[in-house]
């Protein structure tokens, strides 16, 4: 009787030694690749297919049951622990979290091969329970938590024209101009809304300015900020960024969901209002007026189109990937606010934006618009260093099929964590990276004055503004009668990767850098920003997210 009381325990002892025993060979075991070798003198032509043994990256041993998790735990956010993890193993190390295969790559060299070399064989996503429940069930419907697929591809080509939108195209025009109708309505609201010297809950209104500028540039429809409706997605799309920017223990121990299941059902009620108020709001009624003769208005459209013509794209499609794009302004206003918090900490990178704005504006003539971006350096340079700063983490990759890297085997299944943080603040890239300073963006060169004052004279006509060229003067400072010194934004630094590179790179990020610019100039043009009590302004290191309910802000509108 005894013996049969016990035998659920014991069944379930073996089955736990089993798994952990299995943990340990899959740490251990060694990969088979097939890989090309030359034929000794043979043509380079001639190859000969050979099976190799490689041994997996080295790294901790890990423990029952939760592995190495408890490693991670002694830090406050995982990037910080796989930076010194990489100090005892190396720059490419394996981790076990839970029971999942982890390798974690520290340097650009071994991060160009997972994304870029052997991007093929990393397009996978990990199967986390929540990033499933995010989407319908199924993480495959969303853009960025998917598995590559033929889907996935024409997905993103469907979205680059419109999300990506290059500085020559008639998109950016629209963005440019749909950024500063918003900034208008925003500005009527902060006005309506600020009492002199008191703090200002800004978040949210910011998140609705990008939403609607969103909305506006993918969908021709703008939302009251009163709207009820409207208010409660947004602040659910703000919920879910953040939510996506955790970490948690379920992610990699899933037997612990029964634990989550008031927060999984949070999550679901988030999303599934979210897609309610998108079908009935904007698709229902965009279905029922689509032309199909008349040129495509927006990113709507052309999702509407493909619907139609393409028997890979249905109604689900299209419903889950305009929340993934419209969700994409949560990410904007983020980084905006992140943008306010060093101008409050060091108010004299405020100062500096706002003398840039001054200068281009002829002191407050106009609004800030798309076409500035070019002659406000340092603006931009702020925004790429609240992206460096914060440094967003890249969505884990993982193998499709065994393979190596750098000589290291990599099985099917393994997780790939790329510590772009270790990139973004490691003193080997950056000089003082403890530092938030713009101007590390920011770079001098020397041009023909004639090239100089042809640049300045097409901007300035190309601008809807009509300021005259003269006006530009601070930015293009004459030093030489046929030189000019030019301060213009860094590009191409290769260790530098917000958006990540390869087949998954970030499709949103002209969009990022465009609404995030027209939003953060315009703020400051109209508003000095600070706050009353600097211990209220907190971030999280490797988080490009702030909680949705965070620090308030003093505006006071700018004398001049
Ligand atoms: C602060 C702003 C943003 C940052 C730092 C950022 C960064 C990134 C990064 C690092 C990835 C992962 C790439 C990879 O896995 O290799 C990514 C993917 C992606 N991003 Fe962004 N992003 C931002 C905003 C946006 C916006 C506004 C949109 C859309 C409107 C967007 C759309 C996407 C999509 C669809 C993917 C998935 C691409 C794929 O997996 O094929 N992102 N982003």
């Amino acid at each position: 009787m005894g013996l049969i009381a016990s035998l659920p325990i014991l069944v379930f002892v073996l089955v736990w030694i089993f798994a952990y025993l299995n943990t340990i060979y899959e740490s251990y075991r060694k990969v088979k690749v097939k890989t090309q070798n030359f034929i000794k003198g043979k043509s380079p032509l001639e190859t000969e297919s050979v099976v190799m043994e490689y041994k997996q990256a080295p790294g901790p041993f890990p423990w029952p049951i939760i592995g190495n998790l408890a490693i991670l735990g002694q830090y406050e956010v995982p990037f910080e622990a796989f930076t010194a993890l990489s100090k005892i193993y190396g720059d490419a190390y394996s981790l076990t979290l839970g029971t999942t295969r982890c390798l974690v790559v520290n340097n650009l060299e071994l991060i160009r091969e997972v994304l870029n070399q052997n991007g093929k064989f990393f397009g996978g996503r990990p199967d986390f329970i929540r990033y499933n429940r995010l989407f319908g069930g199924d993480r495959n419907n969303s853009l960025a938590l998917c598995d590559w697929s033929h889907l996935q591809q024409k997905r993103r080509n469907l979205a680059r024209k419109h999300c990506s939108p290059r500085d020559a195209s008639t998109f950016f025009t629209k963005m440019s101009d749909v950024g500063c109708f918003e900034m208008q309505e925003f500005m009527s609201k902060l006005k309506a809304d600020i009492v002199p010297g008191q703090e200002y809950d800004l978040k949210p209104v910011i998140m609705q300015a990008c939403a609607n500028m969103f909305s506006q540039y993918m969908c021709s429809t703008r939302f009251d900020y009163e709207n009820s409706g409207f208010q409660v997605i947004v602040r659910y799309f703000d919920e879910i960024f953040w939510e996506i920017n955790q970490g948690y223990a379920v992610d990699f121990l899933p037997w612990l969901v029964p634990f989550y299941s008031k927060h999984m059902k949070k999550i679901v009620h988030w999303s599934t209002t979210i897609r309610k108020f998108i079908l009935e709001k904007i698709i229902d009624e965009r279905e029922q007026n689509i032309d199909l003769d008349e040129p495509d208005r927006d990113f709507t459209d052309a999702l509407l189109r493909s619907l139609i013509e393409d028997n890979d794209v249905s109604r689900n499609t299209l419903i889950f990937m305009l929340e993934d794009f419209l969700g994409g302004h949560s990410a904007v206003g983020n980084l905006v606010m992140l943008a306010l918090s060093h101008v409050v900490r060091q108010p004299e990178i405020g100062k500096r934006i706002q003398a840039e704005i001054d200068e281009i504006t002829e002191n407050g003539k106009r609004n800030i618009t798309l076409r500035d971006t070019e002659r406000m350096p340092y603006t931009v340079a702020t925004i790429y260093e609240v992206l460096r700063y914060s440094s967003s983490p890249i969505v884990p990759h993982v193998a499709t099929e065994d393979c190596t890297i750098s000589g290291h085997g990599v099985t099917k299944g393994t997780l790939v964590f790329i510590n772009n943080y270790e990139l973004n603040t490691s003193e080997k890239y950056w000089d003082n990276p403890k530092e938030f300073d713009p101007d590390r963006f920011i770079e001098k060169v020397i041009q023909e004055q004639s090239k100089v004052e042809k640049v300045a004279r097409k901007l300035s006509e190309s601008s809807d503004s009509g300021v005259e060229f003269e006006s530009h003067a601070q930015s293009v400072k004459v030093e030489a009668p046929k030189y000019e010194e030019v301060l213009r934004v860094r590009k191409n630094i290769p260790h530098f990767l917000p958006f990540s590179i390869g087949k998954r790179t970030c499709i949103g990020q002209n969009l990022v850098r465009g609404f995030g610019f027209i939003t953060l100039a315009n703020i400051l043009q109209q508003y000095d920003v600070s706050v009353k009590d600097l211990s209220a302004v907190k971030t999280v290191p490797a988080c490009v997210a702030l909680p949705p309910d965070t620090f308030s802000l003093v505006l006071t509108e700018r004398q001049r």
